[in-house]
């Protein structure tokens, strides 16, 4: 039996990865019946499976996921969970310093997501060139305050792409950011084969469609897989309760139990609120708290 990694679903076949041969395979029958969940195997799964001689194969097994990212979906009739991808070791937050503008909320967004399935961010900033390293940093360093991993790069200085290539070795790196802002460009500096077509298929016609939210994963040269998760801007906050969500902030979650009140909302009208004082004296960016109260109170536009 061989064990690999799922990186492609179509129309009935899985392609598998294993020592840089791609087997495209079947689902053993007996796993089908185990369960009508429409998503048994997902994109980035480990499964145990046969090669056969004329190259194809089935999978046999789907080994135990450590993580899974979900969206739901409502069908005609029904409600599902649909695993977008499983087992990554890190979520890569890709941002433009301009054309396009940053858009910090989307981030915030995306940083709570990963906070929620305790995947790994690391906040890519690139495009450094148009502005500057240092007005660079000023944007980005209310998050490197938090603790947050911020790497800065520009694809056309050549600035950043060794250290994204060490940070990307050897892991299972989801990929994500607005369009434009170099995820494709920096991909294929640091894996010119690969030639990631990001923008295959356009965001309109994306929207609404099951199976395109991730398209594939693809093996790095120097080891570890790379995908594009575009489904992640549209991925609604479903699974989050609104009590729960200061604890994804990692900054405003230890200062909630200084709160007065133990059911503080954190809004500008509570009184002796901790968060708030934090604002004031400039220890949590007012417009992090601003992030945090449209999610809460459902402001939150997600595209
Ligand atoms: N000035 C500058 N331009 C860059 C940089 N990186 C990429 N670009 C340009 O930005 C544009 C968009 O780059 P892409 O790599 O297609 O962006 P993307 O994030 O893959 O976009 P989508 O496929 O729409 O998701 C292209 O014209 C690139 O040449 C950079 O570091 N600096
Ligand atoms: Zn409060």
């Amino acid at each position: 039996m061989l064990q690999g990694r799922v990186l492609k679903y179509h129309s009935g076949f899985y392609s598998v990865f294993s020592d840089g041969v791609i087997t495209i395979c079947k689902l053993r029958g007996k796993i089908k019946k185990q369960t009508h969940n429409v998503d048994l195997v997902a994109i980035g799964d480990s499964v145990e499976y046969i090669r056969f001689e004329d190259g194809t194969g089935v999978i046999e097994k789907i080994l135990p996921r450590s993580n899974e990212l979900i969206r739901m979906m409502s069908g005609t009739k029904i409600e599902y969970r649909q695993v977008l991808i499983s087992n990554l070791d890190q979520i890569l937050l890709v941002f433009s310093c301009a054309k396009p503008e940053p858009r910090l909320r989307m981030l915030d967004r995306f940083l709570v997501i990963c906070e929620k399935q305790a995947i790994h961010p690391i906040i890519l900033i690139n495009k450094t060139d148009l502005i500057g390293m240092e007005k660079a940093r000023k944007i980005f360093q209310i998050y490197e305050k938090i603790g947050y991993h911020v790497l800065y790069t520009s694809v056309v200085e050549h600035i950043g792409i060794e250290t994204m290539q060490s940070l990307l070795t050897g892991k299972v790196t989801g990929l994500v950011g607005p369009s434009g802002v170099g995820k494709s460009s920096l991909i294929n500096l640091i894996d010119p084969e690969l030639d990631l077509k990001v923008n295959e298929i356009s965001e309109a016609t994306d929207k609404g469609r099951h199976t395109t939210v991730v398209r594939e994963m693809f093996p790095l040269k120097g080891g570890g897989f790379v995908a594009d998760l575009p489904g992640l801007k549209t991925l609604a906050l479903w699974d989050i309760e609104p009590e729960e969500l200061d604890g994804y902030f990692p900054e405003i979650r230890p200062l909630v139990s200084h709160c007065l009140y133990s059911d503080c909302t954190h809004r500008p009208e509570e009184i002796g609120c901790a968060v708030q004082k934090a604002v004031e004296t400039g220890e949590v960016s007012k417009e992090r708290l601003e992030s945090f109260l449209r999610i809460r109170y459902g402001e939150d536009d997600p595209a």
